[in-house]
């Protein structure tokens, strides 16, 4: 028998329903995901710390859960709403049932609300602080005092709290399904990886594109990646804001000086833009999903991507030597940068596509041009 769980938003608004996770209560940012497919890669993406992701597929949990689709090893998402409870799982790669697996994870679930009323009043109000609470002590009155006390995701900076500890080396590429074996990386290019939260797809995508890869905590200073004398660095997607993490911005400024190949993801690419001087702003309900147009500006071509952000650079504020590469048709925002003086990109949506479309793997490659051609500049000049 499933227990009563309660959402609450911090306005007083409380959905009643059933819980199908850990009886637990947690705070967040309510936000909502349109993707169909992923959900076990949506939860543990250290992205979502700290946001309690609402689906708006009414059907999650028809696949189960399997080791081999976590981001990160862990749940960082702060809970999850849908509108159907899970049915057991049909998939030959199951090992657990969604239910047992976000339980065993301590993450509260609720099912059996209206998840279309919730995701009108996120994209008419924006994103709402809230909270979930699940158990037999939970009441809405409790739910609503825990969604009050949360004081927003605006000027939190959470990348140095889901970095790793210290750093570790990474050759691993991308898993084929039919044989379980997975890539290993030809280690052409060194890429030191700033570990805001990284994805461990981003990872395996860089492997497979010949990078050997240094992960790094959030905190590392430019002067010890210089040390470790990189081809390319790497700035990895996070929660929270971009603009607290100074110490991110700071180290980026180094490698732009030093004209080191560099290439950023998401909070990555929001950082790029601080440290270039734009600014970021916080959006109204944000990017995310598995559907999201985006125009490359160069070629014109149009391709689908994978999103999760709540934050987007300011197109308006660009300085003269950073130009747009990429926008999305959904709502015109920036999706991409490129300095014209340095050789570093960025891109806001997700080329790992995980979950999601594959159309954006493409924007990996200027960065592995940038260390290409630096590579035979120094061949040259000895
Ligand atoms: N996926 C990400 O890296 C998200 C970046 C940032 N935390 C945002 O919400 O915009």
């Amino acid at each position: 028998m499933n227990q009563p769980a309660f959402l609450a938003l911090a306005d007083g608004t409380v959905f009643e329903g059933l819980s199908f996770g850990a009886p637990v209560l947690r705070a967040g940012e309510v936000v909502f995901n349109t993707a169909m497919t992923g959900y076990q890669e949506i939860l543990s993406d250290p992205s979502y710390a700290r946001q309690i992701v609402t689906l708006t597929y009414p059907h999650i949990g028809n696949t189960g859960c399997t080791d081999e689709d976590d981001e990160r090893g862990q749940v960082f998402a702060a809970g999850l709403v849908v509108r159907e409870l899970p049915t057991p799982p049909s998939n030959w790669r199951t090992q657990v049932d969604l239910p047992r697996w976000l339980s065993e994870r301590g993450l509260p679930a609720i099912a059996e609300i209206d998840t279309r009323k919730l995701t009108r009043i996120l994209r008419d109000r924006g994103a709402q602080n809230g909270a979930l609470m699940a158990g037999p002590d939970a009441t809405a009155e409790k739910a609503i005092e825990a969604a009050r006390g949360f004081s927003g995701l605006l000027g939190m900076d959470l990348a140095r709290e889901v970095t790793c500890g210290k750093p570790f080396e990474w050759r691993r590429g991308s898993l084929d399904l039919d044989t379980g074996k997975e890539a290993e990386s030809s280690g052409e290019f060194h890429v030191v990886a700033y570990d805001f939260g990284c994805k461990h797809n981003i990872l395996r995508m860089l492997a497979d594109r010949g990078c050997r890869i240094t992960v790094v905590p959030a905190q590392t200073p430019a002067a010890d990646v210089f040390a470790m004398n990189p081809d390319g660095v790497f700035m990895s997607n996070g929660p929270g804001d971009p603009e607290p993490c100074g110490y991110a911005i700071e180290a980026i400024r180094s490698f732009l000086a030093q004209k080191t190949p560099l290439f950023g993801i998401c909070l990555g690419h929001q950082l790029l833009g601080l440290a270039a001087g734009a600014r970021t702003v916080k959006m109204k309900f944000g990017h995310h999903g598995a559907n999201h147009p985006v125009q490359n500006l160069d070629s014109g071509q149009v391709m689908i991507s994978s999103q999760n952000h709540g934050f987007a650079v300011d197109e308006a504020t660009l300085p003269a030597n950073v130009r747009p590469t990429y926008r999305s048709l959904f709502d015109g925002s920036l999706q991409g940068i490129g300095l014209t003086d340095a050789p570093a990109y960025s891109f806001q949506g997700h080329p790992e596509a995980s979950p999601g479309p594959h159309d954006v793997a493409p924007v990996f490659d200027p960065f592995i041009n940038a260390m290409r051609e630096a590579r035979s500049a120094t061949a040259k000049a000895s």
